[in-house]
């Protein structure tokens, strides 16, 4: 066990999904994953290991916010030797032309700061997904016939901004989406030479203030849950 996880050594798979919400691991793992069984719940961010088409696989949730993503898939990189990470999450959209239920998937991620910004000093790095599962990843939402953007999203350090010309360099600049979180994983990967991929699913709007209503938000994840797994065992 590390600080922050409590499963044993052997008990975190290689290929790992990190939703933000621990509650949203715990139904992703209950829905797709066969012998789901508990892993990690200090703190309550719970974590489940399973197989899926006999692969196995663990689902463990992130929190919010880039410090939170980070002390977990540092831990799930160095100590448990995890290789592939797909923050499976949610988004808000910044173009117009992406809409509710959308999938986005993260070729990059645009920030202000993230907890590595000490490390790299002047070095302005540009934290990117993994070639190959984007690829499968966006093969895989094709198949389903979901409207998928690929390009750059924002991770922000904040949900309540209060800075409104940032939304508008982001948006002039073909940011897609922001959250809060795949700076951090995308860096992180680069850093440990292991795979990693953000796949969003558009729960609100910053242009046309929509929201999902929660009774889709079940099926939209759902979508994401199943187009990263197709992506990371394609
Ligand atoms: N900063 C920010 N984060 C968002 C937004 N919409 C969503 Br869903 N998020 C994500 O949802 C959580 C906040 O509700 C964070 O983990 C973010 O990744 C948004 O409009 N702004």
């Amino acid at each position: 066990m590390t600080i922050h996880i409590g499963a044993e050594p052997g008990q975190i798979a290689e290929t790992v999904l990190m939703p933000g919400d621990p509650y949203r691991a715990k139904w992703a793992a209950e829905t797709f994953l066969e012998g789901a069984e508990l892993v990690n719940e200090v703190r309550g961010m719970l974590g489940f290991t399973g197989t899926w088409k006999g692969h196995r696989v663990t689902i463990q949730g992130s929190g919010m916010g880039m410090p939170s993503l980070s002390i977990y898939a540092n831990e799930l990189i160095r100590d448990y030797g995890a290789k592939t990470l797909i923050r499976i999450g949610s988004c808000g959209a910044m173009q117009e032309k992406v809409a509710i239920r959308d999938v986005i998937l993260a070729m990059s991620a645009t920030s202000i700061s993230t907890p590595s910004l000490s490390f790299f000093k002047e070095v302005n790095f540009a934290p990117t997904a993994d070639f190959d599962l984007l690829r499968k990843a966006w093969d895989a939402a094709q198949a389903k016939g979901i409207t998928t953007h690929t390009g750059g999203i924002y991770s922000a350090d904040v949900f309540y901004a209060e800075r409104p010309d940032l939304d508008e360099v982001m948006e002039r600049h073909g940011i897609l989406a922001v959250e809060m979180e795949a700076a951090e994983l995308y860096t992180l990967a680069a850093r440990f030479g292991v795979r990693a991929l953000a796949v969003l699913t558009v729960s609100d709007h910053l242009k046309t203030h929509e929201a999902l209503p929660s009774s889709d938000r079940e099926k939209s994840f759902g979508d994401m849950v199943e187009i990263a797994l197709e992506a990371a065992f394609a």
